[in-house]
Order: structure tokens, then sequence, then C-alpha cells
């Protein structure tokens, strides 16, 4: 599109300026075209006029909606990086939040000493068991675990190494259970293994292995000693349709018959 510069309708053009010339001159004034010829020059001037007019204006918005659609643009572009920039910072924010709440959900189902799960999550995971049994009539098995004569252990070798005995006791359970089994601390120096999908007998024969394992453990409790445990499990099995206080109640009172009855065994009921 031309513009007032390529066509300088500001100055009068070549052919107006000719006629201006002829109409000055004093010759030519008597000319019967002289007047006629003056009334269409002053028109010409006066459509000229009003052509560099309307072009003046059209330049000027031209130039005004060029610089602000250029703003505008500059503006959309500004508020998008702002945008993104608030993205990202939202992404973070929730990122590091869902890292902050699942490091505080860990710490709150995991026992700090052992690093197995605490008794607040056998619980929940009791419930869960017990309400899948109730509804599809599977059964799991339950063992309730403790050290036999720990507090001996403790008043000999002192509380420390009382701790490090539970949590090799601890790592012997986990190393011996499935991936679909749990095994916590139930506390003090009781643990509970909860064995879905596992009927007695076979719960029993996967305890009797873990027991084997720790009569085999040596503790080291300073140059060239080494401590001897045992442990003492009451095992159990989910009856379909009772409450889980109900199938840990059993697991405990056969663990206070494998207590009472020597130790160092397992008590199925
Ligand atoms: N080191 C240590 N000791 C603990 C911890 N929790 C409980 N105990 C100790 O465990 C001991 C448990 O003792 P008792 O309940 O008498 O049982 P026991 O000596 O194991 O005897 P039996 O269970 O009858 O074989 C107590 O001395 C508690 O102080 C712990 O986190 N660390």
């Amino acid at each position: 599109m031309n513009t007032a510069a390529d066509t300088p309708l500001s100055s009068t053009p070549p052919l107006l300026d000719e006629i201006r010339a002829l109409l000055d001159d004093p010759t030519l004034r008597d000319d019967p075209l002289h007047a006629p010829l003056t009334r269409l020059y002053a028109l010409a001037c006066d459509q000229h006029e009003r052509m560099a007019r309307l072009i003046r204006i059209s330049d000027g918005y031209h130039g005004w909606s060029q610089s602000r659609a250029e703003d505008l643009n500059a503006q959309f572009d500004r508020h998008v990086r702002r945008l993104e920039k608030l993205a990202r910072i939202s992404d973070r924010y929730q990122n590091s939040l869902r890292e902050v709440s699942e490091s505080l959900r860990e710490a709150s189902i995991t026992d700090a000493l052992t690093g197995l799960r605490n008794r607040r999550y056998l619980m929940e995971r009791l419930r869960e068991e017990s309400g899948l049994g109730k509804r599809s009539a599977q059964v799991y098995a339950l063992a309730m675990v403790d050290v036999d004569r720990f507090k001996a252990i403790n008043d000999r070798f002192g509380h420390e190494t009382g701790d490090v005995v539970l949590h090799r006791i601890a790592g012997a359970l986990h190393g011996a259970i499935r991936e679909y089994d749990i095994c916590g601390r139930w506390g003090g120096e009781e643990f509970l293994l909860i064995l879905p999908g596992t009927r007695l007998a076979d719960g029993r024969e996967l305890i009797e292995r873990v027991h084997a394992q720790i009569r085999h453990l040596s503790i080291d409790a300073g140059p060239g000693y080494g401590i001897q445990v045992s442990i003492s499990t009451g095992l159990t099995e989910y009856r379909p349709g009772e409450a889980p206080t109900h199938t840990l109640a059993r697991a405990d009172a056969a663990l206070l018959q494998a207590k009472e009855s020597g130790r160092d065994r397992v008590v199925a009921i």
C-alpha cells in the first residue's frame, strides 16, 4: 500500500504548478479559457488538499493502530511469560508439598528404631485385611513375636545393645517374609506379622524358618562376644467375620502359651 512518503500529496503536483504558471502569465489573461481554467484549478487544489488531509489522517491511524497492536502483543507475551513462571512455581510448590506429606505419612507409620511399620500402621492393615476377609472369605495368618528374656539382655549389656538386638531381629523378620506380607513392631520387644492369604500350616512353616534364622544370629556385644537370642511366637488364623481385636487376642493367648511352655517356640491356635 502506498503511503504519504510514496505519493507526496503534501506538495502540489507538477501539473497544478504548470496550470498555475499559465494562469499567472499576463499574456494569457484575456484568453477565453482563463476563467474556466481558474475555476478548474481551484477545484483541483481543493480536492488535492482534501486528499492530502485524508491520507494524513489514515497514515496517523495506521501508525497508531500498528504501535497499539505491537503494545498488545508485547503485553500478551509478558502475561504469558508471567503465567508460565507462576505455573512453574506452583508445580514446584505442589511437588514439595507432596514430598513433605509423603514423608510425613511415611514417618507416621514407621517405627524409628527398627525402620519397620509401627503399631498404627499394623492396626490399619489388620482392619483392612479383616474387612477383606469378611467380604471375600479370604483368611490371613497373624503372628505375634516376642524376644525371649530381653530384660536380661538389657540388664547385662545395656539398653543400647538391647536396641541393636531389636534392630537385628527386625531385619531377620523383614528378610524372611514375602513381598505382600506385613511386618511391624507392635511395641517394646514385640513384633507382629500379618500374612495375607496364608493358612495356619503355611504360616507356621514360615515362622519356624524365622525362628531358626534368629537362633543362628550372633549379635556383637563387645570384643569377641556375640549374643544369642531366641523368640517366642503366638500364631493364629483370621476367622471370617470376626473383629481384628479377636484375632489379636488369640495370637496373644498363643504367645503366652509359648512363653509358659518354655519359650523359643511357635504355638498355633
Ligand atoms: N533396649 C530396649 N529395650 C526395650 C525397648 N522397649 C522395651 N524394652 C525392654 O524390654 C524388656 C521387656 O522385658 P519383659 O517384659 O520382662 O520380658 P522379657 O525379659 O523379654 O521376658 P519374657 O518376655 O518373659 O521372655 C524391658 O526391660 C523393657 O525395658 C526398647 O525400645 N529398647
